[in-house]
């Protein structure tokens, strides 16, 4: 079976949809094939304006067929791609040419142990591994969650009925978002909230994975989850007594080595500490939140070129080394020159922003005219929320890349905000927001602007001192 379009896009995650979706504004009338593994494909919807370039919005699980008219869909798997002949083919044989190709089959976990499937461990991707956690989770007294990003944040504080031990490599928790400050602000809230019995109040409404499930036997494979999908699904264990426990957590550590115990009694896991010492624990299993590796297991008939990290390098129209081949969203690394405040993190707004880009992008290059790289790439942003708080990172939030020649400086009032400037020869580089500092635009104009700050010294942060009406 053979078919045909103008513009192939794989993968119906936030990038290929973007994609898709950028396409069918920009050329209504070309015919666009959304070719996707998983039936179940997400959009971004309730696009509210947090500053003039940064947005929250809500991810909408639904289904492929209601993709709209425009863009024609296949659930199937891209298995081969021969680019010179500008076409590929998928798992089940059919062959679809193609005139512009984009790639945004996004990632798959990366386990600690290698890509080797472990029976002591596992990672969270898409719903499919949330049903496998749960299944776990019920026969489960002690629970091994490793890593310290935006997976493990979540889970090691959510989980219930469980001990949880949290393994970080760091001396705080949170690190791939923030600092040994805003951490301590989090454990701090974390446990007189806890204590309290009552959770921090932020209300930020967004739609929460799972109401619309997969159907069983479309379920595979799909798109990565995303805010609050941790609501979602009930994940207790079976450790009984009190409904939440706080986790507890083993700093500056790694794991040595695992051994599976003999009936069924779990693992036995030795950490190394940083300082060459041991200590050994006891576990059902791992929770490997160790981050994500490009998925891109496809074969080529030329070889994609990829970076150190396994993405498909991408220049700033966000094509790949392969002609009419574009790829965007987490499957791809960013290979332009960096701008001054923009660095790559795969997150679901980059996703969208790659996306949109790689559409735009292919849509010019159809029409033989020139466009130019979106000034979204020109600052890093990302809203969120951890430990039930609104969280906006902006610029070098920590430093990224900036040496040790920066200062940084902080307000913290005790369980309702934390706000860290990053500060370069007195210009503002970068800034930690967490709870409702309303804060974000005018930090967005400051870091931009690049004014110099130095004159107004720590007043800057001074709470009597409005910087809102000062700068806007
Ligand atoms: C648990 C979890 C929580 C997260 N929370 C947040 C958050 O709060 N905020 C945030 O900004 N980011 C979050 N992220 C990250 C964010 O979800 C991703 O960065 C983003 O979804 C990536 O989008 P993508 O379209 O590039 O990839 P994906 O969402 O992975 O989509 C890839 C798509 O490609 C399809 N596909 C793959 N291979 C093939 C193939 N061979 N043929 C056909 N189709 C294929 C898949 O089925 C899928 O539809 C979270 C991620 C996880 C796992
Ligand atoms: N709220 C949000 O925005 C959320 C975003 N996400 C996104 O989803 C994706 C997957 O999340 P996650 O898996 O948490 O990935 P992250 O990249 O967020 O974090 C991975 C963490 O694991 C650490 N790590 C890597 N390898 C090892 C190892 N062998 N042993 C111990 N620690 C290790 C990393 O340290 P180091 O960085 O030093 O290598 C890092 O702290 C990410 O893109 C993340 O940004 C997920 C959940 C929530």
């Amino acid at each position: 079976m053979s078919r045909e379009c103008e513009f192939l896009v794989i993968g119906g995650g936030i990038a290929g949809v973007s994609c898709a979706e950028s396409l069918a504004i920009c050329r209504p009338t070309a015919s666009i094939l959304l070719l996707t593994e998983s039936s179940i494909v997400k959009s971004v919807t309730n696009l509210v304006p947090v500053a003039r370039y940064l947005h929250k919005f809500d991810v909408r699980e639904r289904d492929v067929s209601e993709m709209g008219a425009i863009i024609e869909t296949l659930v199937d798997q891209l298995d081969h791609i021969n680019s010179k002949e500008h076409w590929i083919r998928t798992i089940k044989g059919v062959v679809i040419k193609y005139r512009y190709l984009c790639l945004c089959t996004g990632g798959v976990p990366k386990l600690f142990c290698g890509q080797v499937l472990d029976p002591c461990a596992f990672g969270i991707r898409d719903t499919d591994s949330v049903l496998y956690l749960q299944r776990k989770l019920a026969a489960a007294k002690d629970v091994l969650i490793l890593g310290n990003g935006g997976i493990a944040s979540e889970l090691a504080y959510e989980l219930k009925d469980v001990n949880v031990h949290w393994v970080v490599k760091d001396a705080h928790i949170s690190a791939t978002f923030v600092d040994p400050g805003a951490a301590e602000f989090f454990q701090l809230a974390r446990s007189e909230l806890d204590a309290q019995d009552s959770s921090p109040v932020t209300a930020i409404k967004r739609m929460r994975y799972g109401e619309v499930l997969p159907k069983e036997q479309t379920n595979k494979h799909g798109a990565a989850l995303g805010p609050d999908w941790h609501r979602t699904f009930e994940l207790s264990g079976a450790a009984g007594g009190a409904d939440k426990r706080l986790p507890k957590i083993y700093y500056k550590s790694r794991i040595y080595s695992t051994l599976e115990l003999p009936d069924e009694a779990g693992y036995e896991v030795q950490l190394q500490h940083e300082d060459g010492s041991k200590e050994q624990l006891t576990c059902d299993f791992i929770v490997s939140a160790t981050g994500v590796s490009p998925n891109t297991f496809y074969s080529c008939d030329s070889k994609l070129k990829l970076s150190e990290d396994g993405g498909i390098l991408v220049d700033e129209m966000m094509r790949t080394n392969l002609e009419d081949v574009y790829a965007a969203g987490d499957v791809c690394t960013a290979n332009w020159p960096a701008a001054m405040h923009w660095f790559q993190m795969r997150l679901w707004t980059q996703a969208r922003q790659m996306g949109s880009m790689a559409g735009r992008s292919m849509a010019a290059a159809s029409e033989g005219e020139t466009v130019y790289q979106d000034f979204c790439f020109e600052l890093f942003g990302h809203v969120t929320k951890l430990f039930g708080y609104p969280v906006v990172l902006l610029g070098r939030f920590n430093g990224q890349d900036l040496g040790q020649d920066y200062e940084i400086l902080v307000r913290c009032t005790r369980n309702k905000e934390y706000i860290k400037f990053v500060l370069q020869k007195g210009r503002l580089r970068g800034a930690i927001l967490i709870g409702d500092t309303d804060l974000a635009e005018t930090c967005e104009n400051l870091i931009l602007n690049g004014i110099d700050l130095e004159p107004y010294g720590d007043d800057i942060l001074n709470p009597d001192i409005d910087i809102e009406d000062y700068f806007d």
